[in-house]
């Protein structure tokens, strides 16, 4: 493209607001530079999705395993140390592998903290300078701390998925997803551990009535919830901590994990000095990811936008730059229909609009005891349901689910509800059979 600048497009930032797009753009010839203050992949494979899913799998299995009692003989528990020691293996790898994947298309990887000195030009740890005609702003989420005395002594979800001993009493402070699954992994695991609401609602963004199945089975297993418990203060004395809540309330407790929320990772990116817009919910972006300064675009988890903040959504919009950038459309962005899961045992998943809507709109909801479903009774899941909602001309358009492998019967349905296919077509694809995805297909 230019020769004016030392590349054509310059992102910040390594992870799936970048690579899914920036690779292939790369190979199209482009000149696409990307700069990493940490390790390339970002959150997702070093610190979120890949880590905590191989710590899980040993929680699901010994799930399995219980429920399989009388037929699996012995008794099973989880190795922590050497749960960890895999996860360590599995993600160690990855950084490498992805840089591999965008020097190999063509991209150049520089390492260090990005920060605008204009809107062409990026300095690199205040020192190294380099021009842009287009940059491209993917600097994620950072974990948002409570305002409060004693927030230095509580811990993020990074430190969670590097404890090498499995502390006696986690206290989880909130009770969004990584509240959530954190609790699921932790309790499996053999710790004691206490959730402390800011309201009464978990996962606030999930059907409630799957919520609490997911809630209640928690507490049967010896989970603790506080509700509404307005965390004033953390105290550190010899052998613990002290967490001072509610109406002169005190919880001693061994750990503390502060999962109130993520907030976007503007910091000292010199984005005031170049008048790029951007508010507490993140940067603003129009219809074509583009901020209010003309040559520089957002992606990925840092955007403002009505998305869930997920992989699926930061790798789409990743891919939709690569197409705007390589000439191969002019058109706004279109999101296709984010599944998001929270990967609690069982997990609940869920695609396109909620029950709530669908209820609204008086469509129809159809509401299903899974555990009867032979398929599910072979896994002697003792919770699973799920939820379709249909239109009023019999399209799916909204379905969730509670299940051990939700997942995977939402996957199978996205089809479905993104090209809006009608009774003729679903009848028309038949699955392989016995699995979870002909099972949730056989109600689409
Ligand atoms: C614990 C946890 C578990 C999760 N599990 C899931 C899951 O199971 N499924 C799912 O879909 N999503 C999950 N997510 C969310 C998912 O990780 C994010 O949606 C995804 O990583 C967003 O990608 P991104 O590229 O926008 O941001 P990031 O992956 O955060 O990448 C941003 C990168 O920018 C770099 N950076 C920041 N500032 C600068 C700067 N000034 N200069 C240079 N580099 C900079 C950072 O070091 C980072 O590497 C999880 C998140 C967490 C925290
Ligand atoms: N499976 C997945 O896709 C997955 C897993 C983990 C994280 N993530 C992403 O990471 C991001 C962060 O996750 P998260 O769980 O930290 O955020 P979240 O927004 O899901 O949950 C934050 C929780 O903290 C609570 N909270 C806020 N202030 C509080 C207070 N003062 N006291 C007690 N509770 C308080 C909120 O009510 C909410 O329950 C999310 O955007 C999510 O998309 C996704």
């Amino acid at each position: 493209m230019s020769a004016k600048f030392d590349f054509d497009v310059l992102y910040i930032g390594a992870g799936h607001g970048t690579f899914d797009g920036a690779a292939p753009l790369a190979q199209t010839g482009v000149n696409v530079g990307v700069i990493e203050s940490g390790l390339v992949g970002g959150t997702c494979p070093n610190r979120g999705c890949n880590a905590k899913i191989t710590l899980d799998e040993p929680v699901k299995m010994t799930r399995e395993a219980q429920r399989m009692g009388n037929i699996l003989q012995g008794n099973i528990s989880i190795d922590w140390a050497k749960n960890m020691e895999h996860k360590q293996e599995i993600i160690d790898v990855l950084p490498a592998g992805l840089t591999k994947r965008l020097e190999d298309a063509g991209a150049k990887v520089i390492h260090g903290h990005a920060k605008f000195i204009d809107n062409h030009t990026v300095a690199i740890d205040g020192d190294q300078q380099v021009t842009a005609e287009k940059i491209v702003i993917s600097t994620g989420l950072k974990p948002h701390r409570l305002d409060i005395s004693g927030t230095d002594l509580a811990h993020d979800s990074e430190d969670f998925l590097n404890l090498t001993k499995l502390p006696d009493h986690i206290t989880i402070i909130g009770s969004g997803y990584i509240g959530m699954e954190f609790a699921t992994i932790a309790n499996e695991a053999g710790s004691k551990v206490t959730v402390m609401l800011h309201s009464d609602k978990v996962l606030r963004d999930f059907y409630q009535p799957y919520v609490k199945k997911v809630v209640d089975d928690l507490k049967k297993r010896g989970v603790k919830f506080i509700e509404n418990s307005n965390v004033k203060s953390f105290e550190q004395s010899d052998n613990d901590y002290q967490i001072h809540y509610g109406n002169e309330e005190t919880l001693t407790t061994d750990w503390i994990l502060d999962a109130t929320g993520r907030i976007p990772n503007v910091d000292n990116l010199g984005l005031d000095e170049i008048g790029v817009k951007y508010d507490e919910t993140g940067v603003l972006v129009n219809d074509y990811l583009q901020t209010n300064v003309e040559n520089i675009y957002a992606s990925g988890d840092v955007i403002s936008s009505d998305q869930p903040k997920v992989t699926p959504a930061a790798y789409f919009e990743s891919k939709y730059l690569m197409s705007l950038f390589s000439g191969q459309t002019t058109d706004p962005i279109k999101f296709p229909v984010i599944p998001t899961v929270v990967f609690t045992s069982p997990r609940i998943a869920q695609a396109g609009i909620s029950v709530a809507e669908g209820k609204q709109k008086g469509y129809q909801i159809s509401e299903n005891d899974l555990a009867n479903y032979w398929y599910y009774i072979v896994d002697k899941e003792p919770i699973a349901h799920s939820t379709q909602i249909h239109d009023k001309d019999g399209h799916l358009v909204g379905v969730t689910e509670v299940s051990d492998q939700a997942e995977d019967a939402i996957n199978a349905l996205l089809p479905a509800i993104e090209f809006k296919f009608d009774r003729q077509q679903v009848s028309r694809l038949v699955g392989l059979f016995p699995t979870i995805g002909y099972a949730a297909w056989h109600r689409a």
